[in-house]
This record gives C-alpha cells, structure tokens and sequence, in this order.
C-alpha cells in the first residue's frame, strides 16, 4: 500500500511536533518526514528518536516539496511562522497547525494563503507537561480526540487530507467552528491549567510552604501535575484565549464565592448539593487520560506491591488476546500494593478479563 502522503514538513519538532512525527514515521503514512525548527540539537535528537527522516535548518528549507505542512510551535509564532514559509511551499500543499488556540490562527491564516495553498486549524486534545522532542511518544494521540477547525473557505481536498493525518495516527476527528472551539478549551483545558497554577502557588506563598508541600499525597498532585507544564507555552495560551479564559474565570469566581459562603454560613445542606454534583459529573466522564472515548468498558484489580506485578496482570491479558486501551494506577503506598483501572473498547473484553482475573486469584470487579 502506497503511504497516504509523499512528504510531510514538521515545523517544531517538540512535544507534539514529535509526536505526530513518530506517529507518522512508525506508521509508515508519509514517505519522507522532515523537521525544521528554531533547535538543532533537538532536530538531531528528533532523527535519532526516529521522529522525522532528516531535518533542515531553514523553516523555508524545509517545507519545499512537502505536501502537508505541521506548523507545532507555540501559538505566539504560528502566524510569523506560516509568513515565513509561504513563499517556499508547493502549490497543492496542505497546512495544519497544532496549536491549543484556533480562532486568531485559523482567521488570520485564511487572510493569509493564497490560491493553491490551503490551511486546517488543528488541534490534538493529548499532551503532557513534558516539551521537547525528548517527551515525545508515537502512542500520544492513540484514541484521543483530535479537534479540526474548518471554515467556510476550507477546501474539501486540504480536510481530507488532514483527517487522512488523523485517522493515520490513531485518533478521532471532531470537527469544530474555531469560535467554539476556544470557548471549549477554555472551559475543560486552559481554566484547569490556570486554576492548578493558582492552587500551586497558594500553598507555595504560605510560611509554612516547606513544612507543608512534602506532604501532599495524591490529592494535591492529582489536581496539579498540569502545573509542572511549559510557563512559556502556556502563557502564549492563556494570552491567545484570553477572553474565553477571562470569562471562565469569572465564572468559577461566582461558583467559589457561592461555595465559600455556604461554608461561612453553616449552610451544610448546599455544601453537601454541591459536593454531590461534582462527584456525580466527574464520575460520569469516562476515566481515561487523553480524552473522552465514546464508551469505554472498565474493571478495577487490585495488585500487590511486588516486582513485575503489573506485567503479569497485563501478561495475562495479552495471553488471551484482550487488547488494554486504557490503563491508571489509582492508589500505589509502599508495602501495600495498588489497584489498576483497565479500560476496554467492548464490553466483550470487559466481561473476558474479569473473569480470567477473577479466575487467576485477584480481587477484581466491573466498573
Ligand atoms: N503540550 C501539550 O500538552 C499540547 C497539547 C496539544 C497542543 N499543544 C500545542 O502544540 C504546540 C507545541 O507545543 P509543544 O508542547 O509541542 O511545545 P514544545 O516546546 O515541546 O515544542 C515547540 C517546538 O517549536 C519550536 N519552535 C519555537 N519557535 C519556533 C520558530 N519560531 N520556528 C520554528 N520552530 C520553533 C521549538 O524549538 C520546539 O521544538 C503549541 O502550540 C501548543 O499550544 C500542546
Ligand atoms: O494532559 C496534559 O498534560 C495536558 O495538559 C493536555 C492538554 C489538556 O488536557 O489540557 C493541554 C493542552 C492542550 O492544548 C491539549 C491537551
């Protein structure tokens, strides 16, 4: 089978520069991939990792002869970036970008392109705090939503490639007006970052910061591994979203101020509604890492605290030919073991590893 395209140009190879670029590489989707980018020691290490074929150094350099561009810069250098290479790139080419903001990107790009050259906001809804190529990981975008912004003005040849690009890693396509989109993300990604910086540095400015941060256990740290992200990247968001952002932060200000005063005033019956609420809608989302899946079918186990214990449950799966395509450690303290949440396309796989779990001696239940 011939790839789905000739050759592809990564601009930014970093986290998910690389990624997709790893993606695409192990899945054989494009005949050459090549990187460019503002760092040459993480282009060499974007080779070595086996995220493109071969870099050039110019933006311009690269792009040449490709037929679907990847701009994954930070958001701030999108558009500068995209100015910078339109002069070098082949007519028929197919732009995409990645980044975490659409409507300023998408518009301004439109403006931009001229005839023969088209442009597909996009942005995969996976990531880590990590950045660089060295976090990369070809697994990234496996299941997870995949956000497409097109207009009006988009060509149906340049969406159809960009979700040929999807598909071709694994993830599933959700179409969305730009203007949508930043409202949304603004909503379940960039108030989340904003709110887990804030939580940081509350505690941080405290006198008793030293004495109390070591202590936080899974509570603290569940609610603020987001924090450890890129500042840099992560202001370029909050700046490019920043009326979106602004108005879920005043909306959660209400929510705050209605929660903090029913614990001023002892009103223990809101206080408990509210708490109920959260807990029913958080228990409704399907509990996976990178987004949501349409259904996903659990079973939790409990493990002992000893070496290889995780590989032989999972061995044991993968002796049956029960495909994982979810899995958290919920609850691992020294000496006592932990439980595993696994996750399952069908219910089928659900109900086989239940009972072959349930069947080799473990604890384990439906969820
Ligand atoms: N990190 C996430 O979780 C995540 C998830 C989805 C989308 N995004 C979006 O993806 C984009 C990239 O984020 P990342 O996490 O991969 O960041 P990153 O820092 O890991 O990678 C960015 C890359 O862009 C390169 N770069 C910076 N300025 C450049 C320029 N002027 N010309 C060429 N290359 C340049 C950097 O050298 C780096 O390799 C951002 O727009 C971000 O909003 C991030
Ligand atoms: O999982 C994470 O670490 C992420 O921050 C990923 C995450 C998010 O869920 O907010 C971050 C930014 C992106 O634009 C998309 C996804």
């Amino acid at each position: 089978m011939s790839p789905e395209f000739n050759r592809v140009a990564i601009v930014g190879v970093g986290l998910i520069g690389g990624s997709l670029g790893m993606a695409i590489c192990a899945r054989g989707l494009a005949r050459e991939v090549v990187g460019t980018g503002s760092r040459l020691e993480n282009l060499r290490l974007a080779v070595e990792m086996g995220a493109v074929h071969y870099f050039k150094e110019k933006p311009a350099d690269g792009v040449a002869g490709a037929d679907l561009v990847i701009i994954a810069t930070p958001v701030s250098v999108t558009i500068p970036v995209l100015k910078e290479i339109l002069p070098h790139l082949s007519p028929g080419s197919v732009i995409t970008d990645v980044g975490s903001v659409k409507a300023g990107i998408v518009y301004q790009a439109e403006e931009l392109v001229c005839s023969g050259i088209s442009f597909v906001g996009g942005h995969p809804m996976a990531g880590s705090e990590r950045s660089g190529v060295a976090g990369a990981d070809p697994y990234l975008f496996e299941n997870a939503y995949y956000l497409i912004t097109p207009t009006a003005r988009t060509g149906a040849h340049a969406l159809e490639a960009v979700k040929r690009l999807v598909a071709g890693i694994g993830a599933k396509v959700i179409e969305m007006d730009p203007d949508r989109h930043d409202l949304a993300v603004a909503a379940v990604s960039h108030l989340p970052h904003f709110l887990a910086a804030v939580l940081v540095n509350t505690i941080s400015q405290m006198p008793e910061s030293n004495e109390i941060l070591p202590l936080a256990a899974g509570g603290f740290r569940d609610t603020t591994r987001i924090a450890a992200g890129n500042p840099a990247m992560w202001r370029d968001i909050f700046m490019a979203n920043r009326e979106r952002l602004l108005h879920m932060i005043r909306r959660f200000r209400t929510e705050l101020d209605l929660f903090e005063s029913a614990i001023a005033h002892d009103q223990t019956g809101y206080v408990l509604s509210k708490l109920e609420e959260a807990r029913r809608v958080r228990s409704g989302l399907p509990a996976r890492s990178k987004g949501y899946l349409p259904c996903l079918f659990e079973i939790v186990a409990a493990i002992p605290d000893q070496p290889g214990a995780l590989a032989r449950l999972t061995a044991h799966l993968a002796g049956a030919g029960i495909n994982i395509t979810d899995i958290e450690i919920l609850r691992v303290r020294e000496g006592e073991g932990g439980t595993v949440r696994v996750g399952f396309a069908t219910e089928s796989e659900q109900e086989g590893s239940y009972r072959l779990l349930k069947e080799k001696g473990y604890t384990v239940r439906k969820r």
